[in-house]
């Protein structure tokens, strides 16, 4: 499903862009701090509310603006859809599709589903447990979005009540319990949802690492899912526990559950961040989030998402690069990657095929369209 066009406006230093993207690649050059990543973020905002860099609006505004603007043309199986995105420094914001007011952002990620791989990636190793959780709600989302969209928004609604329930003196211990029925419900399917999923998601990361061939350590990784209890215990019993309700009644959130999971990411019995150097997570990070969009592929291919290759290529050796790009080209995704210098993209014909490709130059925020030559 391709973005057919793109409108940015007061983004970042874009202050008035409009570009038509072909279905293949999609190459940004540019020199540094001219505007490449940020059409790519604007692009990844637009598919889904958010940055991949920031988590406030404030900075993706122009400095001299009061707003951003975002608006865009998609091709799906069942039609042309167009999207919009505003976000502005007083905190307001729309999104608009079809013409029509939407409620989450979620909706801009039903039509385009947007897979971000760039040189952060080696946090899916060293940050926090809230990156990992993203990284497999990701995947639980679109593998099964008609039915996984409703689960999470069932589980924050869950959680949300159940925590103002604990911070309730008037709630009646009837009430309580329905919540806790609830929250209990969404937990376990969610749990179960993740769990599916990283069987699936694992093996297609194997499937990519023989073809890769010899990544370090790309073999010996394993992915345990913690699924945010003491896995001794069922959920009910983890939240029974004298501790956990004496923390819940002094801090009035929930304990345990779903959104305290986490990834553990191993090789050989050793946390993955305690042996791999940034570069070799970097690039294993890569492997999982392609591994993602191949059991999408897997799945239904009209679903594939738009990936986005943020500053790879200087990074990864003339080999990897290859297998990147042909791995990214079997997908048949449309793709948007950034590059200093079309000189560091390997010769077309090992990678290219039959693919479309389009050259977008960038400079101070202004972008042409130029003819691709090596
Ligand atoms: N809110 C903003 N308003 C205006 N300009 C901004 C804003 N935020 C960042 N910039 C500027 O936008 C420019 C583009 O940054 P961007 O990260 O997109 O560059 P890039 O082409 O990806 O560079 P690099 O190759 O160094 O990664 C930078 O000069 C940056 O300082």
């Amino acid at each position: 499903m391709p973005l057919k066009r793109i409108d940015i406006h007061n983004f970042r230093n874009l202050t008035r862009v409009s570009f038509r993207p072909v279905h293949g690649f999609n190459i940004i050059v540019g020199c540094n701090g001219s505007g490449k990543s940020s059409l790519l973020e604007a692009v990844y905002a637009l598919g889904s509310g958010k940055s991949f860099r920031v988590t406030q609006v404030k900075p993706l505004v122009q400095f001299t603006a009061d707003r951003f603007l975002l608006y865009g043309e998609v091709q799906r199986k069942d039609g042309q859809h167009s999207l919009g995105l505003e976000k502005r420094l007083n905190g307001e914001g729309s999104v608009v599709i079809d013409g029509s007011r939407a409620t989450t952002t979620s909706e801009l990620a039903l039509l385009l589903p947007i897979q971000h791989v760039g040189l952060d990636d080696f946090q899916l190793f060293e940050g926090g447990p809230r990156i990992r959780r993203r990284f497999i709600d990701w995947g639980v989302f679109h593998v099964e979005h008609g039915k996984n969209s409703a689960l999470f928004r069932r589980f924050e609604r869950a959680i949300k009540q159940r925590n103002s329930g604990l911070r309730s003196v008037k709630i009646s211990g009837g009430e309580r319990d329905a919540w806790d029925s609830e929250f209990l419900r969404c937990a376990t399917s969610l749990d179960d949802a993740r769990q599916a999923y990283l069987d699936r998601l694992m093996a297609a990361y194997r499937d990519l690492c023989a073809r890769f061939g010899d990544v370090p350590y790309a073999n010996q990784l394993m992915i345990h899912y913690s699924p945010g209890w003491d896995q001794k215990l069922t959920l009910k019993e983890a939240l029974q526990r004298p501790g956990s309700m004496e923390r819940e009644r002094k801090t009035g959130i929930t304990q345990a559950g779903p959104h305290r999971a986490d990834l553990r990411m191993v090789i050989e019995g050793i946390p993955a961040r305690d042996i791999l150097s940034r570069g070799q997570m970097k690039v294993l990070g890569h492997l999982l989030k392609l591994a993602q969009i191949r059991v999408l592929a897997n799945q239904h291919n009209d679903q594939l998402p738009v990936i986005l290759l943020d500053d790879l290529v200087a990074e990864l050796d003339e080999r990897n690069v290859n297998k990147l790009l042909n791995t990214v080209r079997e997908f048949s995704a449309q793709v948007f990657l950034t590059v200093l210098d079309t000189k560091q993209l390997p010769s077309q014909q090992h990678w290219l095929g039959e693919a479309e490709i389009k050259l977008f130059h960038v400079e101070q925020g202004q972008l042409t369209e130029q003819p691709f030559q090596e």
